[in-house]
Formats: structure tokens, sequence, C-alpha cells
């Protein structure tokens, strides 16, 4: 294994709760993300093979994922990531700058996924990734594939694609089967599961 090193800040529920430093492994190694450290690289490894130049993330977090996309993007790529939560937004800014990455490479935009996306430009983006687990998974990929240009890429990083075991009520369930049967239901869309981390989930536009 890879040692990496990595500067991770932590936030529930909006508050942050602490900083820490230390070696990560790469491939299935300690999470320093939600998404996990191999769905971290599938990200960078995706942004780089499309030559990302325009990238939105729903779900910043704590910018985790954020770092991970602007490395494999090109070195002027813009990446738009959207938070509900300001405060997390905050720590992920406050990340990104330590990290050394130029205020101009990212857009930080607070609000609902949902009602932001249609606000974005038709066709407009290489990536787009999905870093949360929501009942809106169907929407986000009708809303996200409408911003791909052709060959573009949505991905779904810790999908749970045989269930979520924590889903007590089954909405989530409920909304990655609906989700599945979407993908699968168009023919312009080409899908590729992976089992990195909980699950991970892309879909090229053809
Ligand atoms: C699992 S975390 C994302 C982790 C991030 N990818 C990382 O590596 O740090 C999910 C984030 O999605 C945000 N979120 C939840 N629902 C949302 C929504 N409807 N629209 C936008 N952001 C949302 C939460 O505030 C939270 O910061």
């Amino acid at each position: 294994m890879i040692p990496e090193r990595s500067v991770a800040r932590y936030s529930t529920g909006g508050q942050a709760v602490g900083e820490r430093t230390r070696a990560r492994p790469v491939g299935d190694g300690p999470l320093d993300s939600p998404v996990g450290a191999s769905s971290l690289h599938v990200l960078r490894f995706l942004a780089a093979a499309l030559r990302a130049r325009a990238v939105v993330e729903i779900g910043t977090g704590s910018g985790e994922s954020a770092r991970w996309l602007l490395r494999g993007m090109l070195p002027e790529g813009v990446l738009t990531s959207i938070d509900a939560d300001p405060a997390n937004q905050r720590i992920a800014r406050a990340a990104l700058r330590e990290e050394g990455v130029a205020p101009t490479r990212t857009r930080l935009i607070t609000g609902c996924a949902v009602e932001m996306l249609p606000r974005f430009t038709e066709g407009g983006y290489d990536l787009v990734s999905v870093g949360v687990a929501s009942t809106d998974y169907p929407a986000y990929l009708e809303l996200g594939a409408r911003l791909l240009r052709p060959g573009g890429v949505i991905v779904f990083a810790g999908v749970q694609l045989g269930g979520d075991p924590d889903d007590s009520g089954g909405a989530l369930t409920a909304a990655i089967r609906d989700l599945v049967k979407a993908v699968q239901d168009d023919e312009g869309l080409i899908p590729v599961t992976l089992p990195t981390g909980p699950g991970l989930l892309a879909v090229a536009k053809g």
C-alpha cells in the first residue's frame, strides 16, 4: 500500500467536530470521507479520464471529495459544488484554501440541489458527482444528465445498490430502485457499478 498524507475536517449536522492528520492507504483504507477512500480515487480518475474542465458536485461536505475531483480535473477546471448546509461549505472553503486551491477553481453554492441544478447550463459539464445519500436520487439523475455534454458521466458514490441497511422506512431503498430502473430504461445511458466503498454507480451519457 502507498501511504498518503491527508488532512481531514469533519462536520456532522453542520458542526465542525475536529481536524486530524494521518497516513491514508490507497484503496479500501480508512475513510476520510463518507464516500470512502477508494471512491475518492474513482472520482479523481473520472475527472482525469474525462479531462474535465467543468464539474458539478452535489454535497460539498468537508470538501474532501472536492479536493480529489480538483486533483483529476484540468488545471484550469472549475468545480461547482452545492451543499444545503452553509456551515459545511465554510469548512470546505477553508480546507480547500489550506490545500492551496485557487479560489477561481471552485464555485461553492449554498442551497438545495434539486432547486439549484436546473439553473446550470445544459450540456455544459463533463462530470456530475452525487455525494449525498438521498431520496432525490432519481431527480439527481434526470437533472444531472441534462447538464452533461455527450460522453460526460454522472457518478453516484456511496450508493447502497443492494438497499441501504440503515433505511428503516425504506424510502431511500425505493429511491435507489427507481434510480437503477431509470438508468436501465434509458438507452442513451451507459452504466457501470463498482464495489468501491459502500458502492458506486457511474453512468455515461451516450
Ligand atoms: C455525505 S456529505 C458529503 C461528503 C463530501 N462528498 C465529502 O467528501 O466531504 C453530504 C452533504 O450533502 C449535503 N446535503 C444534504 N442534502 C442536500 C441537498 N438536498 N442539497 C444539497 N446538499 C445536501 C449535506 O449538508 C452534507 O454536507
